[in-house]
């Protein structure tokens, strides 16, 4: 027997559910400031809670924007975030009937996949999400650090205003566009939480940003945190990258160059990055910028099977039938065959079964099929077609997110 409902919220539990989401993330309550700045960035649309009587215990929150796919199309997405159960109601299957409406209506919708970023591992795969790009955390040891000559710089790099920040860095952002497998659109209801929050006199990150001979083409959102103190004087400053995208990679040389040209930091530290980043290899020594550790990034979901598959490009190889289950959104259940010139629903047999968490995994072209197969999350029915689906599936920049959401 359930003790709750799932429900749209309305406009007046707007603020009673962004304070349950506080709560259960361990934040304070929102402030009548707070909730002045945050408020228009937490509409009632695309919210669904769990009442027991008149009162939020749960509430998941999604908005609809786009995401890169490989092949370099973009697909309506739905980005989860703001998902929370208070505290003495959880473990009760409160997320759980959520996810099941959230997921229904994102099918309804007709939108063919979902993200988010995931608290914690263990959550999201038994509704069909799966770990599908990841990213790593840099850091970089400054003085010594050297861009070696052959890297290609150039142009020039300034810093912005607080305020030419907030007007500028959404149209660059645009402009740079969705290059790589799993980056995403922000909608206007981003950028005051997630970047004019930051650039503003609280937090006082600073923004620098690129131009090359077409204009303005990357830029940067940093914090420096002091440790010099009376015991250590010496120690430099830690110079935190919060945000950095570029249009190509002289651009994104020019901005690591400047980075590691700000005096009196000892290191940088950048979390996040994509995998292939290559900033160790731009470097004169290559030991001077350590991958400190590798974290899942983005967690897919294809919510609509066909579309997702037939969506996105696949590499020269034999094609591949794959048997798909899913739980949650039996209607996905089915064979489906990939090949190199695209993907479609079969009847034919099956030479992988996976479940759509693994599809997930697959999608974005992070993970082989074999080291899936390996993991134990793809039972094979021909091992011949393995390596064929190694080869459909794979790309050449690693699927990465780069924005938090
Ligand atoms: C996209 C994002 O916003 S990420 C942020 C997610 N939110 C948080 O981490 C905030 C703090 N945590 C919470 O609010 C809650 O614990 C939630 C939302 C993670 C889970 O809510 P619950 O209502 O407890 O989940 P529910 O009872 O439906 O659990 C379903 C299953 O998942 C498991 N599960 C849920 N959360 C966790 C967890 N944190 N760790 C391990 N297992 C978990 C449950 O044990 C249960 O397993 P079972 O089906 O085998 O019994």
């Amino acid at each position: 027997m359930t003790d709750f409902d799932v429900r749209p919220i309305t406009e007046d539990e707007r603020r009673s559910t962004f304070d349950l989401l506080r709560r259960a993330l361990h934040s304070r309550r929102a402030t009548d400031d707070l909730w002045a700045r945050a408020g228009e960035s937490w509409p009632a649309a695309h919210k669904f809670g769990a009442f027991d009587g008149g009162s939020p215990i749960g509430i998941v929150s999604a908005y609809d924007t786009e995401i890169a796919v490989p092949g370099g199309r973009t697909l309506p997405v739905a980005a989860v975030e703001g998902v929370g159960v208070r505290a003495d109601r959880t473990r009760r299957g409160v997320l759980s009937a959520m996810m099941a409406v959230q997921l229904a209506d994102f099918a309804a919708r007709g939108l063919p996949l979902a993200v988010l970023h995931a608290s914690e591992p263990t959550i999201y795969g038994r509704f069909g999400y799966g770990s599908a790009a990841l990213g790593k955390t840099l850091r970089v040891s400054r003085p010594a650090a050297r861009l070696h000559e052959r890297v290609a710089t150039g142009g020039d790099v300034r810093l912005l205003t607080p305020e030419e920040a907030v007007e500028e860095i959404p149209g660059l952002y645009r402009r740079i566009g969705l290059h790589r497998p799993g980056m995403i659109g922000r909608p206007a209801r981003w950028w005051p939480i997630s970047h004019d929050r930051h650039v503003g006199p609280d937090d006082g990150h600073l923004v620098a940003v690129h131009s090359g001979p077409d204009g303005d083409d990357g830029f940067v959102v940093y914090d420096t945190i002091t440790r010099r103190s009376f015991d250590a004087p010496d120690h430099g400053a830690v110079l935190d990258v919060h945000d950095l995208h570029a249009a190509g990679p002289a651009a994104r040389a020019a901005l690591w160059r400047y980075l590691l040209s700000v005096d009196l930091v000892s290191e940088v530290h950048a979390r996040h990055r994509p995998v292939d980043e290559p900033l160790a290899l731009m470097l004169t020594d290559h030991r001077h910028a350590a991958t400190a550790s590798v974290e899942d990034d983005l967690w897919l979901r294809p919510v609509d099977v066909a579309a997702a598959l037939a969506a996105r490009t696949y590499r020269a190889a034999g094609p591949v039938v794959l048997a798909v289950t899913d739980r949650v959104l039996p209607a996905n259940a089915g064979h489906y065959e990939v090949g190199p010139d695209g993907a479609r629903r079969t009847d034919a047999a099956a030479d992988l079964a996976l479940d759509v968490d693994t599809l997930g995994m697959l999608y974005l072209g992070h993970w082989a099929a074999t080291t899936l197969a390996e993991a134990g999350r793809i039972d094979v029915r021909d091992p011949v077609a393995l390596a064929r689906a190694d080869e459909l599936f794979t790309t050449t920049a690693a699927p990465w997110c780069g924005t938090h959401f």
